[in-house]
């Protein structure tokens, strides 16, 4: 019997990266996985144990320069030669990254041993590690076409973003308590929770009920306040699981642009109000949405221009409108259904042809 091709995937931090990795890894299932990630994130929560984690000291640059600095540079010099000496040791035949700080050490490490290198962003404003380091991969999957343009003389391919099993199954059933027929709104702010959305959206919460339609809101778990409305059309939760089967039920979704959220309500076409979270690095939610709105599948408001009237008014409106229908059939559009898929052989080529 052949031994199992080795693959160390580094992926870390938040739901963002770490779902878009899980779905790859689903696809690989013939690989032995390792995967490398950071102490105390969610990845110590989110990734089976049948992925070993190694995790390892890294932090992102500050805007500033100073002795800050000077600690971020020295641990990324330590994190490069532990993740080399666990790549070497290990006998791994190359690295899948998604992004963020965890990706650096990683890029580099494999590039110092010559491994075939696969990273995937997802956003379509890449970060400013995949600015940095892209140029040492083999090739850069992108999950918005849009996202070329900022990595000259990279090579990249256009893939979408990958998606949790769930969302490609169809029919997932909704173990929620919502009637049949009744228009549904779901709200959630990405993986950690959107405060300042939920407080706009609890004062909207009444209106949208009177109007005959029942609220799901994914709180996180960093509201205090959470739990101070309490209404009977309106459910809320700190986290939920079943994401397929809650878009797929929704008939609007009010959300961050955080890149897998988007392609969830692409996938499920959804259509959506997005308020793009404002202190995002270099504000790309709002590139992210950009895709959205100019392909006709979602409306996107600034946090700072969306006012109670303003939000109650317009999903309102919207539930009585023929534009929810147009928005989902744009959302589907622009989905990338088979993007786990795509990547897993892209992974596959490049490190089965070596
Ligand atoms: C604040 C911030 O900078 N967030 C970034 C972070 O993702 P972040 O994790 O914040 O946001 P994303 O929207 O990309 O992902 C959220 C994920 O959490 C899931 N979810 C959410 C709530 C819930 O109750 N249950 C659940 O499963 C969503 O379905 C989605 O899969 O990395 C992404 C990828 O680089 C970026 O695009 C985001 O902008």
């Amino acid at each position: 019997m052949s031994t199992p091709t080795k693959l160390l995937i580094a992926a870390s931090g938040t739901g963002g990266h770490l779902f878009p990795a899980l779905a790859v890894a689903e696809q690989l299932s013939d690989y032995q996985i390792e995967w490398l990630g950071v102490p105390n994130r969610l990845e110590t929560q989110l990734v089976p144990s049948a992925y070993p984690l190694h995790a390892i000291a890294v932090e992102g640059f500050q805007q500033r320069l100073g002795l800050g600095t000077f600690k971020i540079v020295t641990q990324l010099v330590g994190a490069i030669f532990q993740v080399r000496k666990l790549l070497k040791q290990g006998n791994f035949q190359g690295v899948f990254t998604t992004g963020g700080y965890i990706s650096a050490p990683a890029v580099l490490a494999a590039r110092s041993l010559g491994l075939p290198i696969i990273f995937h962003e997802s956003n379509a404003l890449p970060g400013k590690v995949t600015r940095t380091f892209s140029r040492f991969c083999s090739v850069v999957a992108i999950g918005f076409e849009a996202a070329a343009k900022y990595l000259p003389g990279v090579k990249t391919i256009y893939t979408g973003t990958p998606v949790r099993s769930q969302f490609r199954s169809s029919n997932v059933p909704l173990e929620l308590p919502i009637p049949a027929n009744v228009p549904l709104i779901v709200v959630f702010g990405g993986s950690q929770g959107a405060v300042a959305v939920n407080k706009l959206v609890r004062e909207c919460v009444p209106s949208w009920c009177d109007a005959g339609a029942w609220v799901v809101h994914l709180t996180g778990d960093k509201d205090p306040d959470a739990g101070s409305l309490q209404q009977e059309q309106y459910l809320t939760l700190p986290f939920y699981d079943n994401m397929a089967g809650l878009l797929n039920r929704a008939n609007l979704a009010i959300s961050r642009a955080g890149a897998a959220s988007l392609t969830e309500l692409a996938v499920t076409g959804t259509p959506a109000i997005l308020i793009p979270y404002p202190f995002a690095a270099e504000d790309h939610q709002a590139y992210n949405a950009e895709v959205f709105t100019s392909a006709g599948a979602a409306l996107a408001f600034k946090q700072s221009e969306l006012t109670k009237p303003l939000l109650e008014s317009k999903v309102l409106s919207l539930l009585n409108s023929p534009q929810l229908e147009e928005m989902a059939k744009k959302a589907k559009e622009i989905a990338v259904v088979d993007s786990a898929e795509q990547l897993a052989a892209l992974i596959r080529k490049l490190i089965e042809r070596r």
